[in-house]
């Protein structure tokens, strides 16, 4: 596993005249771990469903490696080397956990023993190893949330997107999951892209941070920049003045 440069060129997406997304650009260099933060419905799943081939941008382009990937159908940048997590989990549920990640391994493997194989050596990693012959639905959420990871890394990507997965987290396993994908980083060079409204986990994770606001790049750059970024703290403090 080794990462690779995501470039993301001036992509927009509207939905029936809704524009969900205008003219963002932004990069994760190879093997750096980024962050899409932003309030509900500012755009952040869009994209990711953008990089991913679940929509085709109305403007722009997306590549990896420098190689453009906006317009592929899902299977083909799934094998161009984009994993990803959904923040809805959905393993398939009647299955059990092994069968959930070698179904993603299957993507890479054709041979199922050895699809088996590296399922097991990333449920391992992921310390779900024990509960490899339990059925999905039976998982606690922190468990659904590494199996969800689990599933995504079964197919070897070069660049991780990961849509909040620290959610509905206690902060304790929030800091097990952050150590995870810190030492899985570190340790692969796997670029990551994550989409997190859980500010801890961004904050120890995120070498820069982008900010969307109504489909819009409003801000980029360290944890540190954005968390004094005026235009960002006055889209949070409106948020809340909304709720
Ligand atoms: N398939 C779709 N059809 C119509 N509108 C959509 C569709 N997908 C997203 N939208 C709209 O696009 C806008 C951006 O939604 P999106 O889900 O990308 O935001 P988000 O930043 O991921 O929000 P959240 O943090 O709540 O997940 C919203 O107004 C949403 O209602």
């Amino acid at each position: 596993m080794t990462g690779a440069r995501l470039e993301i060129a001036g992509v927009g997406k509207s939905f029936r005249g809704l524009r969900a997304v205008h003219d963002v650009s932004f990069a994760v260099p190879a093997g750096a771990i980024h962050a899409l933060i932003g309030p509900n419905g500012a755009g952040k799943t869009t994209i990711f469903n953008m990089i991913a081939g679940v929509y085709t941008p109305d403007a722009g382009s997306i590549s990896l490696d420098g190689h453009v990937i906006s317009g592929l159908r899902p299977d083909r940048v799934c094998a161009a080397g984009v994993g990803r997590t959904f923040q809805i989990v959905k393993p398939f549920k009647a299955l059990s956990v092994l069968e959930n990640v070698t179904i993603g391994a299957l993507h890479r493997h054709a041979d199922l023993v050895e699809a088996r194989h590296s399922a097991e050596t990333i449920l391992t990693q992921l310390g779900l190893h024990d509960r490899r012959h339990r059925l999905a639905e039976s998982l606690t959420l922190p468990d659904r949330k590494r199996l969800e990871v689990a599933r995504a890394l079964a197919t070897d990507p070069k660049l991780l997107l990961l849509d909040e997965v620290m959610a509905g987290l206690r902060p304790t396993e929030v800091d097990v999951m952050v150590a995870f994908l810190r030492d899985l980083n570190r340790t692969t060079g796997l670029t990551i892209l994550l989409i997190e409204h859980v500010m801890r986990a961004v904050m120890a994770l995120a070498a820069e941070v982008v900010v969307v606001s109504y489909g819009e790049k409003i801000a980029e750059g360290t944890p540190l920049e954005i968390s004094r970024n005026q235009a960002v703290l006055d889209v949070y403090l409106g948020e809340e003045d909304a709720a």
